[in-house]
């Protein structure tokens, strides 16, 4: 299956389950791949037919800024259930890191895959 896929997209957010953490905002890195048919945009040329990473990107930001959770489990969780929800995409794999939380590491964080037709 093709895919479309938004890499590297850098979000700040609140998260964490130390104190310290409560109070201040970290950067999150998410890759996110998508399982779309491109042959029909491809078709057409047109953006209307696509997955539209801009879009898909924008609802993300929106709402990991918004969101305060304390692990990256739950977030990831959340955005890849807005991702099959409201894109109408059958299967995501998304990885969230979390740079800098680990002294030495260069990120540490969490991989999921998800179906629309497991959730
Ligand atoms: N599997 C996880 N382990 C840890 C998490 C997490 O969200 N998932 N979070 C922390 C702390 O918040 C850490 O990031 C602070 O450095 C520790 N382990």
């Amino acid at each position: 299956m093709d895919k479309v896929f938004i890499e590297g997209l850098q979000i700040d957010a609140l998260i964490g389950i130390y104190d310290w953490e409560r109070r201040i905002r970290q950067p999150l890195v998410f890759d996110i791949e998508m399982a779309f048919d491109n042959r029909i945009p491809a078709a057409t040329d047109a953006i209307g037919d696509t997955l539209n990473y801009k879009a898909v990107s924008k609802r993300v930001i929106e709402y990991v800024s918004a969101s305060d959770f304390g692990l990256v489990e739950t977030l990831a969780e959340r955005v890849a259930a807005i991702i099959l929800d409201e894109f109408g995409v059958q299967h995501v794999t998304l990885k969230l890191g979390k740079p800098g939380a680990v002294r030495g590491a260069r990120a540490v964080g969490v991989r999921i895959e998800r179906s629309a037709a497991t959730l």
